[in-house]
C-alpha cells in the first residue's frame, strides 16, 4: 500500500499545526505541503497530495474546498461556517467533476466534521437520540476566548440534529414564557437555543441539557486538549479516499449514524 498524500491548509494555526505533527508521525500518510494564509491552493502548491484537510477560518473554507477540488484532490474539513447553501454548491461541483464526482472508481469526496473528537461526536449521537423523549431541550457550548465564531460548529450541529429529531417526534418548540431579554436566551439555531461561553483556559466543551416535569438528562462533552481531535483527523483522511461524494458529520465513517 502506497502512502497517503496529506497537504494542511491553516498549517500555521491551532489545529493546522497540530494535524501537520499528527500526519508526520502516522503510519502509511506522508505529509506533502503545509500551506497557510496567502497562499495560493493549486495542484502546484498541493504538492501531489491526494487529501486537503483544511484549518482555517470560516470565510475562506468554501473557496478553499473549491480549489481543492479542482486540483483533483480529496477534501477534509474542520472549519467551521458551513450551512447548507455552502454544502449544496460542494455537492453541485463534485457532481460536475463527473465521473470522478460521481461515485465511480477514484470519484472525489469531502468530508466535513464539525468536531473530530469522540467524545463530541459520541454527545451529538446521544443527543440526537434522546431529543425526541423530552419537553425541554438546550445546548450551552463552552470554548477557549480565541474562537472567531459563535455559536460553534459543533452546537449547531446537535441544535440541527435534535430539532430534527423533534420535528420528527411532532414535537414543537421548547416551552418557554420569555416576554423581556430574548437577549439573554442565547441563539436560536432551527428552533433550539444554544449559548455560548467564552472563557480563558477552556479548549472546547458541550452541554446538552434536556427537560421534562421533574427529571433533567445532561449530556457533557469536553475536549481538555486538541491532540483529542487528531484520532478522529486521521480516520478522516483514511476514509475519505473511499468515500466519494459529501459527508457531513463523522459519526457517519465510524457508523453511529
Ligand atoms: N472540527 C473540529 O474538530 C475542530 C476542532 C478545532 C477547531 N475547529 C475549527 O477549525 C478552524 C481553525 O481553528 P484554529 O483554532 O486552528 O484557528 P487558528 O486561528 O489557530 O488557525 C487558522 C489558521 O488559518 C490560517 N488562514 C487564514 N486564512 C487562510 C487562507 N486563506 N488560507 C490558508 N490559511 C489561512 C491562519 O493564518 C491560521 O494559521 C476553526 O473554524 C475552528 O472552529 C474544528
Ligand atoms: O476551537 C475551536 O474553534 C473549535 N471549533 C469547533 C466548533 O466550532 O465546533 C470544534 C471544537 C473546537
Amino acid at each position: 500500500m502506497t502512502d497517503i498524500k496529506v497537504a494542511v491548509l491553516g498549517a500555521a494555526g491551532r489545529m493546522g499545526t497540530q494535524t501537520c505533527a499528527a500526519v508526520e508521525a502516522a503510519e502509511g500518510l506522508e505529509l506533502v505541503a503545509r500551506l497557510d494564509h496567502g497562499d495560493p491552493v493549486s495542484r502546484d502548491t498541493l504538492a501531489g497530495a491526494d487529501v486537503a484537510v483544511d484549518f482555517t477560518v470560516p470565510s475562506v473554507t468554501e473557496a478553499n474546498v473549491h480549489a481543492v477540488l479542482d486540483a483533483g484532490v480529496h477534501a477534509v474539513v474542520g472549519t467551521t461556517g458551513w450551512d447548507d447553501e455552502s454544502r449544496a454548491r460542494v455537492t453541485a461541483h463534485l457532481a460536475e467533476l463527473s465521473p470522478r464526482g460521481t461515485g465511480g472508481q477514484g470519484a472525489l469526496g469531502v468530508l466535513i466534521a464539525p468536531n473530530f473528537g469522540l467524545s463530541a461526536v459520541l454527545a451529538m449521537t446521544f443527543a440526537a437520540k434522546a431529543a425526541r423523549y423530552f419537553e425541554s431541550a438546550e445546548v450551552v457550548e463552552l470554548h477557549h476566548p480565541n474562537k472567531v465564531d459563535a455559536p460553534s460548529g459543533t452546537a449547531r450541529h446537535t441544535a440541527a440534529a435534535i430539532a430534527t429529531a423533534r420535528a420528527e417526534a411532532g414535537l414543537g418548540t421548547s416551552p418557554d414564557a420569555t416576554e423581556v431579554g430574548w437577549e439573554a436566551r442565547g441563539a436560536d439555531v432551527d428552533g433550539v437555543r444554544v449559548h455560548a461561553v467564552r472563557l480563558r483556559g477552556l479548549v472546547a466543551h458541550e452541554e446538552i441539557l434536556f427537560g421534562n416535569e421533574g427529571e433533567q438528562l445532561v449530556i457533557r462533552q469536553d475536549s481538555f486538549d486538541r491532540a483529542s481531535f487528531m484520532p478522529g483527523v486521521l480516520l478522516a483522511i483514511r476514509s475519505v479516499v473511499s468515500r466519494p461524494g459529501l459527508t457531513v458529520g463523522l459519526e457517519h465513517v465510524l457508523d453511529l449514524s
